[in-house]
């Protein structure tokens, strides 16, 4: 089967570029309408939530929380999350500044590419955004979250970046953090009362060294999942979760080059490549990305736009998403990582054909794949790593979360929900991971998996 890549590059145009406006399009509307059906969880206006809970007024830090889910129940317990989500939707939007410039930085030939990209340990590539964004959602949950001693978990490295040959690289993640945090108050954060040092920035990315477990509350971060299709200008996501006793309570995956709608993306493409030919992409200028988040147990998942430059954070009209309805595998359309490497294509071409999936695999970069059905762009996602791989939770934390509250069903292939509990590793994972828009396909999934596992060669 051959395969459909997402835009290489979905930069966008803003609604003067002629793009269609952003009112709801009729599946919106439908969507909308099943949702008012179960008001259990909303963003608030600023107004209402004075008057929410019983009395109950939503002030954080002398701040009217306006995200609101009193229905929560499982991990989320019916708890109010309103400060970590928001903080956390915030936080994102902030890591995302940093990552485009990044990102636009490594494209421009001219440019100094901030120091360009390095290897990790595994050989896998790293840049300044790593350690940037690391930094950056570090020093912004440890200032929002003063009260508590937050730990966080993420692919923690500081000795690149303290050895005696990684001065230059640090010299230009401190720069990014900087330029990245003197912007947090338009997100309705505090920035540094002065600017962050080297040091200070080696201690935020310490602070990143958490090993999660059974219990207690830890944050778990992806600064940049997907780093090839970050540095290829593709695909790439920020992945923020919350965890309490072994549960996913929240979910927020910036993606920068997802557009709000699925169609927007050959659009994009083509504009961009037109346009990248005559100059290259202003940073930030153009429209483009989205966030999305969920709280356990809501059963609704959220869509914002990422903001830009001197965009304003949309409380008051995020969109709800929904996987798709789509059940029969002629229609459906699976998502798949680009690189062989990190999931057998040969494996899942095998599946398609057994359980009668017609379309070509949507390859993505990074949890944008996670997106992609939890909006109802896809309806399948599937990945089998090679023998003695181990997944960690990092890489999909934030975007189970969002799926299942979008309506959808994540597990590993064994049918068994994925566990956050056993440190940064998914320990006990059973073969793969499989994400669908719904039970049916699901199921079928599953059982393809059972019937052709043993003559496969994973
Ligand atoms: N060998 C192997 N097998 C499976 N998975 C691996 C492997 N090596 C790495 N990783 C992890 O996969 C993350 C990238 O997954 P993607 O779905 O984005 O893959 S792909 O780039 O589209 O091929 C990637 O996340 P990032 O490092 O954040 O990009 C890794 O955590
Ligand atoms: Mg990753």
């Amino acid at each position: 089967m051959g395969s459909l890549r997402l835009s290489t590059w979905a930069a966008a145009a803003s609604a003067q570029q002629g793009f269609p406006s952003a009112g709801p399009a009729p599946e919106w509307s439908a969507r909308r309408r099943r949702a008012r059906a179960r008001p259990r969880c909303a963003p608030v206006s600023a107004s209402a939530s004075a008057s929410l809970g019983g009395g109950r007024l939503r002030t954080g830090t002398g701040h009217e929380w306006l995200w609101d889910c009193r229905g929560g129940l499982g991990g989320g317990g019916g708890r109010d999350y309103a400060r970590e989500m928001e903080t956390a939707v915030r936080v994102v939007q902030v890591a995302c500044t940093l990552c485009q410039r990044v990102q636009d930085s490594l494209l421009r030939p001219s440019a100094d590419g901030g120091g360009r990209v390095h290897a990790k340990l595994d050989r896998s590539p790293v840049t300044v955004a790593d350690w940037g964004v690391q930094a950056v959602v570090s020093w912004l949950l440890s200032d929002s979250f003063r009260d508590e001693n937050i730990s966080i978990v993420a692919e923690e490295d500081d000795e690149t970046l303290s050895s005696s040959d990684g001065a230059a690289l640090l010299e230009s993640v401190v720069e990014a953090v900087n330029d990245c945090l003197v912007q947090a108050p338009m997100y309705g954060l505090r920035s540094p009362d002065k600017q962050l040092t080297a040091h200070d920035v080696i201690q935020a990315i310490r602070k990143c060294s958490s090993v999660g477990g059974p219990k207690g509350r830890f944050w778990v971060l992806d600064p940049v999942d997907g780093t090839l299709g970050f540095v290829r200008g593709d695909q790439y996501a920020i992945a923020l979760a919350l965890i309490e006793d072994g549960e996913v309570v929240l979910g927020v995956l910036g993606c920068p080059n997802y557009p709000m709608k699925k169609e927007w993306l050959s659009y994009h493409q083509k504009y961009y490549r037109l346009m990248s030919n005559v100059a290259p992409p202003p940073s930030g200028s153009w429209h483009k990305g989205c966030v999305m988040y969920a709280q356990k147990g809501c059963g609704q998942a959220w869509m914002q736009p990422l903001v830009h430059d001197f965009g304003k954070l949309d409380w008051h009209h995020p969109r709800e998403i929904q996987v798709s309805s789509i059940s029969d595998p002629v229609s459906a359309t699976f998502c798949e990582p680009v690189e062989k490497a990190n999931s057998s294509h040969s494996f899942t071409a095998g599946l398609a054909h057994s359980v009668g999936l017609r379309k070509q695999p949507l390859r993505v970069y990074s949890m944008v794949k996670y997106a992609a059905i939890a909006r109802g762009d896809a309806e399948i996602f599937m990945k089998f790593a090679r023998a003695g791989y181990k997944e960690k939770i990092w890489d999909h934390a934030a975007g189970v979360v969002i799926i299942q509250e979008a309506g959808g069903v994540v597990t590993d292939a064994g049918g068994r929900p994925l566990d956050f509990s056993r440190g940064v590793y998914l320990e006990g994972l059973d073969r793969g991971i499989i994400a669908c828009s719904g039970k049916l396909l699901h199921e079928r999934i599953v059982d393809a998996v059972d019937a052709s596992w043993n003559s496969s060669t994973l």
